[in-house]
C-alpha cells in the first residue's frame, strides 16, 4: 500500500502514462569511441593504423562540415584519414579514377564518398566503384544486398547508428511495428532491412504513401528519414512510441517536430546530439573492423 506524497507521485506518473527517455547519441558515441581507441592502439602495436579516405566533391558547406567532423573524429582516436576535396566541375570519370586509386592503396581501409555529389555526376556509378572490402559506408549495391540478407559487415552508417542506439538503450523490437518514413538507398531502405532482420514488423512509407498519419498512429517505433524539417508531428504518434530522428536539415533541424513528439513519445532522439554523432562513430567502427580483418 502506497500512501502520501509517493502515492500522489505515482498517480501523476500513471496519468502521464510514460516515462521519457532522451536517447543521447553523444553518450552512445562516447562508449563506442572509447572501445575503438583501445582497438586502434592494439592495431598500432602491430604497425597497422586504420585509415579512412574521405572524398568531398564541390563546396556544399554542410558536407564540408560533416567531412571535417569525420576526419577530426578519426584523429581523436588515433586513426589516420586522407581527405580528398575535388572541385565542383569534377567529371564522373575523374571521380571514378580517384576512387580506383584509393581502392588500390593498401594504406586505405575504408572509403567514404560524401553524399550528395554535384548533380552532373553519376553518384550511383561512383558508389558502385568502391571496393566492397572498403565500403565502410555501406553505399554499394553489394553492401546493401548483404545487409538486407542479414550478413553485411558494413551496413550504411546512419541505419547502423539507429540500430546501435536501440541496442544501447535495450529497446525491444521483436514483434514491434516499426514505421520508417523515407526510402533512400543509404537510409530508409537499409534501416527497414535492419529492423526486419531483428524481427520488427516494418512498414516503409514514402512520398506516395497515402494515410501516413494513420500508419504512424499504429507505430511502436518511428524512424524519420524523410529529409523535411520538423515534418513528423506529435499528434500523429501513438502514445509511448519510440522516435528516432535521422534528419539533418539545414540549421541542425531534424525531421521530427521535437516538442510535440516529446510529449507523446516514451523515448526520442534529439537533433543535434542524437543519431548524428553515432553515425560518425559507426563509420569509424567499420573502418577499424576493416583494418582488423586486413
Ligand atoms: N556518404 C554519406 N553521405 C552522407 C551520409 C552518410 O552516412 N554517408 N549521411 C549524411 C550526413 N552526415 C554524414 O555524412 C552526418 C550528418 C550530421 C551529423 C551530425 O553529427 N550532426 C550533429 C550536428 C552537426 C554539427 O554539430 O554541426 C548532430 O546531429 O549532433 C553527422 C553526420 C549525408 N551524407
Amino acid at each position: 500500500m502506497v500512501t502520501g506524497f509517493l502515492s500522489l507521485f505515482l498517480i501523476d506518473w500513471e496519468a502521464n502514462n510514460v516515462a521519457k527517455t532522451i536517447l543521447d547519441g553523444n553518450l552512445v558515441s562516447k562508449a563506442i569511441r572509447e572501445d575503438l581507441k583501445k582497438r586502434v592502439d592494439l592495431l598500432k602495436e602491430k604497425n597497422v593504423t586504420p585509415c579512412l579516405a574521405t572524398i568531398l566533391v564541390g563546396d556544399n558547406p554542410s558536407s564540408e562540415t560533416y567531412v571535417k567532423m569525420k576526419g577530426n573524429a578519426c584523429a581523436k582516436i588515433g586513426m589516420e584519414s586522407i581527405r580528398i576535396h575535388l572541385p565542383e566541375n569534377t567529371s564522373t570519370e575523374e571521380l571514378l579514377e580517384k576512387i580506383n586509386e584509393l581502392n588500390e592503396n593498401p594504406k586505405v581501409h575504408g572509403i567514404l564518398l560524401q553524399h550528395p555529389v554535384p548533380a552532373h555526376i553519376d553518384e550511383r556509378l561512383a558508389f558502385e566503384s568502391i571496393s566492397i572490402k572498403k565500403d565502410v559506408d555501406g553505399v554499394t549495391s553489394m553492401g546493401y544486398g548483404q545487409t538486407a540478407l542479414g550478413f553485411g559487415k558494413y551496413p550504411a552508417c546512419t541505419p547502423a547508428a539507429i540500430m546501435e542506439i536501440i541496442r544501447y538503450y535495450q529497446i525491444p523490437i521483436a514483434g514491434k511495428h516499426a514505421v520508417v518514413v523515407g526510402r533512400s538507398p543509404i537510409l530508409g531502405k537499409p534501416v527497414s532491412a535492419l529492423l526486419l532482420n531483428d524481427d520488427a514488423t516494418v512498414t516503409t512509407c514514402h512520398s506516395k504513401t497515402t494515410n501516413l498519419e494513420s500508419i504512424l498512429s499504429q507505430a511502436d517505433i518511428v524512424v524519420a528519414a524523410v529529409g523535411k524539417p520538423n515534418f513528423i508531428l506529435g499528434d500523429w504518434l501513438k502514445e509511448g512510441a519510440v522516435v528516432l530522428d535521422a534528419g539533418y536539415n539545414k540549421g541542425n533541424v531534424g525531421d521530427v517536430d521535437y516538442d510535440s513528439c516529446y510529449e507523446k513519445a516514451s523515448a526520442i532522439t534529439p537533433v543535434p546530439g542524437g543519431v548524428g554523432p553515432v553515425t560518425i562513430s559507426m563509420l569509424l567502427k567499420h573502418t577499424v573492423i576493416a583494418a582488423e580483418e586486413m
